[in-house]
This record gives structure tokens, sequence and C-alpha cells, in this order.
């Protein structure tokens, strides 16, 4: 099939290459030119484990990247993964979404045949149909449902494991308009949905859209759930993780999403449940129990900090600070845990010491006026340090030797699995 993808961000690059891996001919629309450039010359934009071998293989033939919407008119269907952020209020900002649909309805306003349209962006009910169609038949002069067909795919995939979420997901959503729509899709993902573990999902587009928010914000309030069931715990001296791991065991629970400790960040689980929350008030609704679990989810880097001052004094400390990626296995700092923690420590008079793996560089390009000051290693950040704290749970930090620190005093916020015994305080957020 001919398939064009508007936006090659995260979500837009990775599909492309597995799509053209898949064998469909793929032409990806971007704004950004190095991100066109890159592309083309057969290089990865992101990184994203099993991504640079397909887009080397396929990058400048099947997987082609362009600033031109014209070439949307060789391809038979479109995705759109544009990106959809927060606005300032927390509610969902549209304006990509916007000039994405316009800029598409006018490359189609010269296409002779029919063009299946497929929003893969996460976005709330009704701006499917009612935001991005009428743009869609305005720029285009074609109507949906007589030579434009809508429908909305919403993605699943996490960072960090993009490519293999989106090869090998547990389902397929798809909410059309039409069964033309829903056959075409069943085409495009036919080696996907044969797969025996992969459920297809088919609905309609206000449920397809409301599919994504509620995945994620039932991931967020798990998560939200289990620090609050860490933070009674750790009230009690009890160990969540013991208690957690056996409540994980009953079916209906499930053991995954049971890591109490700082919290939940990154690019998607902050918006949308903001988005969700901010669309549901719209809507008449109060939704108590979302901003509770906001509220969970914000109180937890200042409780570590607590923690830690219970036996550092911060006024003037070194304090090591371990991991600044919202999680593990990415460079990306987005909503980050850990640079609550910084503030927290910086507020209080803290020196921060800052080590990670990988995401050093973004938080220097990104928040250029924080005063922390950064190490090229673990070993460098705990040296001479009054206490540290662990933010993020790479694996390196469970090999850590302790001996450089003044006080061997750790906070750790994410339960890595480091030798407490090496240790004159070992102390977990919620356990
Ligand atoms: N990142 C994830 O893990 C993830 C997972 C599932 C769903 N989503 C959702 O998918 C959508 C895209 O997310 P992302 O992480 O890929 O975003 P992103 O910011 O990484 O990428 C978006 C890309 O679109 C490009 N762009 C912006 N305006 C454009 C325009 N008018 N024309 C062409 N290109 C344009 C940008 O330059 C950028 O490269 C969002 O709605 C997000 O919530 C993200
Ligand atoms: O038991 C857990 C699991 C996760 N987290 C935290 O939760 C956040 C989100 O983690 P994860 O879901 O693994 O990463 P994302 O890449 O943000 O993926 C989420 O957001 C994507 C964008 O919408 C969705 O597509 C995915 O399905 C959804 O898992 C991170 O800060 C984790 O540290 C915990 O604190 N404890």
């Amino acid at each position: 099939m001919h398939v064009s993808i508007i936006g090659s961000g995260y979500v837009g690059t990775t599909i492309a290459a597995c799509l053209a891996d898949l064998g469909h001919e793929v032409v990806n629309v971007e704004i950004d030119e190095g991100i066109v450039e890159t592309i083309n010359a057969g290089e990865a934009p992101i990184h994203e484990s099993g991504l640079e071998e397909r887009i080397a293989e396929h990058g400048g033939s099947s997987l082609r990247a362009t600033t031109d919407y014209a070439d949307v008119r060789e391809t038979d269907v479109t995705f759109l993964c544009l990106p959809t952020p927060q606005a300032e209020d927390g509610s969902l900002e549209l304006a990509p979404m916007r000039a994405g649909a316009e800029s598409l309805g006018r490359a189609l306003a010269e296409k002779d045949d029919d063009h299946l349209v497929v929003v893969k962006s996460t976005v709330l009910p009704g701006t499917t149909e009612e935001v991005v169609g009428p743009l869609l038949e305005a720029e285009s002069g074609t109507q949906v449902g007589d030579g434009i067909e809508l429908a909305m795919n919403p993605e699943f995939l996490r960072m960090g494991t993009a490519v293999q979420d989106f090869l090998e997901p547990d389902k397929v959503v798809v909410g059309t308009t039409s069964e033309g729509a829903a056959a075409t899709l069943r085409e495009l993902y036919d080696p996907i949905l044969s797969r025996e573990e992969t459920d297809l999902v088919e609905t309609d587009v206000r449920e397809a859209e409301l599919i994504k928010y509620a995945n994620n914000a039932f991931l967020a309030s798990k998560v939200s759930l289990v620090n609050e069931l860490g933070n009674v715990a750790k009230a009690y001296g009890a160990d969540a993780y013991e208690v957690l791991e056996a409540v994980g065991l009953d079916d209906r629970i499930s053991s995954q999403f049971m890591r109490s400790g700082l919290g939940w960040g990154g690019s998607c689980f902050p918006k949308d449940v903001d988005a969700l929350r901010a669309g549901a008030r719209e809507q008449g609704y109060d939704p108590e129990l979302l901003d509770a679990v906001v509220a969970v989810n914000d109180a937890q880097p200042r409780r570590l900090v607590d923690l830690l001052e219970n036996y550092v004094s911060l006024e003037g400390a070194r304090i090591a600070v371990l991991g600044l990626s919202f999680k593990p296995g990415t460079d990306d700092i987005r909503k980050s845990r850990a640079l609550d923690v910084l503030d927290y420590l910086l507020e209080r008079g803290a020196r921060p010491v800052a080590y990670d793996p990988v995401a050093v560089e973004n938080v220097r390009e990104k928040h250029p006026g924080l005063e922390v000051e950064y190490a090229d290693s673990a070993a460098a950040a705990l040296e001479g340090a009054d206490g540290a704290v662990v933010a993020t749970d790479w694996p390196e930090f469970d090999d850590l030797a302790f001996d450089g620190m003044a006080q061997r005093i750790v906070v750790d916020g994410r339960r890595v699995d480091i030798d407490r015994d090496a240790l004159e305080v070992y102390e977990g957020l919620t356990w």
C-alpha cells in the first residue's frame, strides 16, 4: 500500500520505518528539514532500539521523507502523527493538528481518487470529526464520506520499546466512519493483526479517541495508587514492594505498573491526564479522582527531598542526583520527576551534582539556568557527596560502589538494586 505519514517525530518515524519494513511504500512529510535529510540519508532522527537498521535499509527508497505535502497525492492513506501538546492552562493545544490538517486538505484538493485520513495523534473525543474533518473539507473542497474517509487509530507504543510495541501490540484500535476505511486499515495492519496476541478493536471514532486517554489515565492512576499504598506502607514500616508483588499475583490486578517511588513523568501521561481533566470539566464533569491522581504524583519528589533532609542538613550540602531522564532507556527529560527533585534541592540551598548516562545534554540545553553541576559518571557525582538520591532506575546504578562519599546516605526513589550494606543510611521513598 502507498502510505503517507505527516510528522516525523517519535511516533511518525517509528511507524514510517515499521510500515516500510512490512512492505509498504511510505512517504514521511515533516516540516523540519534536518529530520527529512536525516531519514533520506538512511539515518534515524531519534534513538530507539530497532529503528536505525530499519531506516538504514529503507530510508531514501521505500521510506522517503519530504517537506512537500504534494507528495501525499501519490498515496492512498495518510496518518496524522502531529504533536498534541498542552496549552498553558493544561488543556489540549490543537494548533499543530489544525495546521497539518489544513496543509493536507490543500494537497488533497488536487487529488482525483479517494483518500483515507487517519488521526494517529492523541486527541480528545470529537477532534477527528469536528476539527480535522471540517478543515480537510474546507481546504480540499471534498466532503468526508464522499472522496475523503476519516479514521482514528490511537498509538500505544512506549519510549524505549517503540518499534517492538508497534509491531507486537496487545491491541490495534480502529475507529472509523465507514466499512471501507475499516477494511483498508485491516489490510494495512494485516501482518500485525495475524499475530494471535494482538486483538483488533473496531469502534466509532469518538470511542477510539477516548480509549487512548482512558488507557493512559488508567496506567497513571495505577502508579499513583501504588505510590499512595507505598506511602502508607512506609508509614507502617512495611515493605511496599513485597506487598504489591503479592497483590499483583491477582490476575484481575496484574503485576505490571506496580513500581512505587518518584511517580510518572514523560511526554504522555502528564499532558494526557491533564487534557482529559480539562476536557471532562469542559463537558461539565468534575474528574475528582484524576485530580487526586495528579496530586499524589506531584507530591512524591518533595517527599523524597523531605526524607533526605531527615539525615542531611541540605543548606550548602553536596547532593548526588542519580538519573535525569523520565525513565531508563531514553534521553527524554520532559516532565521528568528528577527535575522536580533538583528544584526542591536548590530551593533548600543544596548543591546538586547530577549524573545521567544519556540525558545530561538535554538538561543543559533545555534548562540552561539550572544551577546544577553535572558529572561524567555516577562515581564522580558521588565523590565527596553528603548524600545521594536515585531519581531514575537506570540498570547501571545497581552496581554502584559508594566509597568516595563524605557520608554514605542514599534515598532511593526508584528501588534500584544497590548494595545497601555498603551504606550508612539507605531509605526507600515508599518502602
Ligand atoms: N511519544 C510517544 O511515546 C507517543 C506514544 C503514543 C502516542 N503519542 C501521541 O502521538 C502524537 C505525536 O507524538 P510524538 O511524540 O511523535 O511528537 P513529536 O513532537 O516527537 O513529533 C511531531 C513531529 O511533527 C512535526 N510537525 C509539527 N507540525 C507539523 C506540520 N504542520 N507538518 C508536518 N510536520 C509537522 C514536528 O516537527 C515533529 O517532528 C501526539 O499526539 C502524542 O501524544 C506519542
Ligand atoms: O510501575 C511503574 C511504571 C511506570 N512508572 C513511571 O511512569 C512513567 C511512564 O512510563 P511508561 O508508560 O513506561 O512510558 P511512556 O513511554 O511514557 O509510555 C506511556 O505513554 C505513551 C504515550 O501516550 C503510551 O503510548 C504508552 O502506552 C504509555 O505506557 C515513567 O516516568 C515511569 O518511571 C512508574 O513510576 N512505575
